[in-house]
């Protein structure tokens, strides 16, 4: 009897294995050569889950074994084409995009009126909307990038600045050692709370104020707070936790902003005080008003993320106003810091590309929008952060429909994703000479002229590309311009000598505190 018992068991489970592998040699039935995936993570998930690779060594490690312009992948028990090529990267995030309008795994997290109020906000932000819910929203909220309105950001920027130098100033007096992301941290918080949620977060202020608090809660990544994330993604299970009244989405910090959001809008329109910020913009687009977009010289990318063919007006009440206010600060916070670090760490690190960014700065007292513009040598630092440390290491999409990628005549089938490996071609020697190095020459014209735009993909590309690109670039150009134009910035002892990813944080952010000292330029 337990011997009978023992044997459907294992025949069982045996059974239930191969199931769920099947599709374990989807790729390679296809002819396409793929990363060997082991149950249950796949390929491209189980070192970094276990801790003991970043998502960047992974994905730079696989795009090194490989020469073909994609290869296969999985994530769990689903394929995934990963492309390692800038041809095939234009054609799915930008030429077919109708077929890849969305994220892979984007889920429609339920609208039942069992939600509760805080999921409700999380579903409504241009992250996680999907079809033609997030073309209305994308195409609305558009115009509030536009280089027209970032003249009027810049001059809020401009106040954070002086703290951040002040800051920057007492370590400098106090001969005491900083810690760059830290710092940068408080840049970009205070930023993106006063241009997009029109309050002051001082977060340059010694005790945390209740905002920075809860800003930090956000993003907490405790396990907790990560298991209740993965079981929100099972369908129907948000709308049992609404019925039993659970929030899976952070509910008192969102809580938190969703009343602060609130009362500056309910302020600004009594007062009728108007700071041309976000909010402002964006109680004008909830009273139906155009926003003019005032485009005349778009580059490549941004006339790539045009939405092209007509797209329904969106419904634009208050809570999908607060969504979108909170969603700049979730995604633009870390993302912007991080690079910022990175950017002031490697010019510590070189005394020449210091040297030469210092001297190009010398030349402007008081820079204008238009000046920030000009700087070519400041224009390549960052783009050489950018590339150096993508925040997002692969850029993805789902299929909509079962298709075939030409070129190549890889069919991709409904509801199977698609990944560009950001870092691996940000790294490959074909595009960038010296990839391991921080050479801010990888970006000088005739450098960018001679290769493929799309080898350069720190926003991802096409329509669902990062809306706040703009935003970001003005913070890390004023951010290094004023930390420069005051100090030297200066290696110390705790400054880390090799550069190492952290394998516990979902960004490319180091393994190591990135700390420097400073001392006022004279
Ligand atoms: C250095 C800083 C930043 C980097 C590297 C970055 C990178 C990215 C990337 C790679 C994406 C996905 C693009 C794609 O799927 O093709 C994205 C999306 C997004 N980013 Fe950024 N970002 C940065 C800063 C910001 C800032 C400052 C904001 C807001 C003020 C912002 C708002 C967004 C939003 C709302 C999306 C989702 C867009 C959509 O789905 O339509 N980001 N970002």
């Amino acid at each position: 009897m337990w011997l009978e018992i023992l044997c459907v068991s294992v025949v069982s489970l045996w059974a239930l294995y191969w199931y769920l592998t099947k599709d374990y040699k989807h790729w390679t039935n296809l002819g396409i050569a793929q990363d060997e995936p082991s149950f249950p993570w796949g390929s491209l998930l189980g070192e970094v889950i276990k801790g003991k690779k970043s998502s960047a060594e992974l994905l730079r490690d696989q795009y090194d074994r490989y020469n073909t312009k994609a290869y296969g992948g999985y994530i769990f028990l689903k394929p995934i084409l990963v492309i390692r090529d800038p041809e095939l990267a234009k054609i799915v995030l930008v030429r077919d995009f109708n077929n890849f309008v969305d994220r892979s795994g984007s889920i429609t997290r339920d609208r039942s009126k069992h939600s509760t109020l805080t999921d409700k906000i999380w579903s409504r932000q241009l992250t996680t909307l999907v079809g033609d819910e997030w073309k209305c929203i994308r195409s609305t909220l558009s115009p509030i990038f536009t280089s027209g309105k970032m003249k009027v950001m810049f001059s809020l920027m401009k106040v954070v600045s002086n703290e951040f130098v002040d800051v920057i100033r007492k370590y400098s007096d106090e001969e005491k050692a900083f810690d760059l992301k830290d710092l940068c941290g408080r840049f970009t918080m205070d930023s993106i709370s006063s241009c997009a949620i029109g309050v002051n977060a001082g977060s340059f202020h010694e005790d945390e104020t209740a905002f920075v608090k809860n800003a930090k809660g956000l993003f907490d990544r405790s396990i907790l707070a990560m298991l209740f994330y993965v079981l929100s993604l099972i369908p129907g299970v948000n709308d049992l936790f609404g019925r039993l009244g659970i929030s899976v989405s952070r509910p008192q910090e969102t809580k938190f902003f969703y009343n602060v959001i609130k009362a500056t809008v309910e302020a600004r329109q009594k007062s009728g005080e108007k700071r041309n910020d976000v909010i402002d913009l964006m109680i004008r687009i909830m009273k139906e008003e155009e926003i003019a977009a005032q485009d005349e010289d778009l580059d490549q990318f941004e006339n790539d993320a045009k939405l092209k063919g007509p797209v329904k007006k969106a419904e634009f009440d208050e809570l999908t106003m607060i969504a979108n206010a909170m969603v700049m600060l979730l995604a633009g916070y870390e993302t912007t810091a991080t690079t910022m670090a990175w950017a002031l760490f490697e010019i510590t690190r070189d005394a020449k590309i210091q040297k030469k960014l210092a001297e190009e700065i010398q030349q402007f007292d008081d820079p204008s929008y238009a000046d920030f513009m000009n700087m070519p040598y400041l224009d390549c630092v960052v783009n050489e952060s950018l590339r150096k440390y993508p925040q997002a290491t692969a850029i993805s999409r789902g299929s909509q429909s079962n298709y075939v990628l030409e070129d190549v005549n890889i069919p991709i089938r409904q509801g199977h994703d698609v990944y560009v490996n950001v870092i691996g071609i940000h790294y490959d020697p074909q595009y960038y000479a010296t990839p391991y190095e921080f050479n801010p020459d990888h970006f000088t014209r005739e450098a960018k002229a001679a290769r493929h735009p799309y080898a350069f993909l720190p926003f991802g590309h096409g329509p669902r590309a990062c809306i706040g690109m703009r935003f970001a670039i003005l913070e890390l150009k004023i951010a290094l311009f004023y930390a420069v134009q005051n100090f030297e910035l200066l290696k110390c002892e705790q400054t880390p000598d090799v550069v190492e990813f952290d394998p516990k944080s979902g960004f490319t952010s180091s393994k190591h505190p990135l700390i420097i000292k400073a001392c006022l330029r004279t």
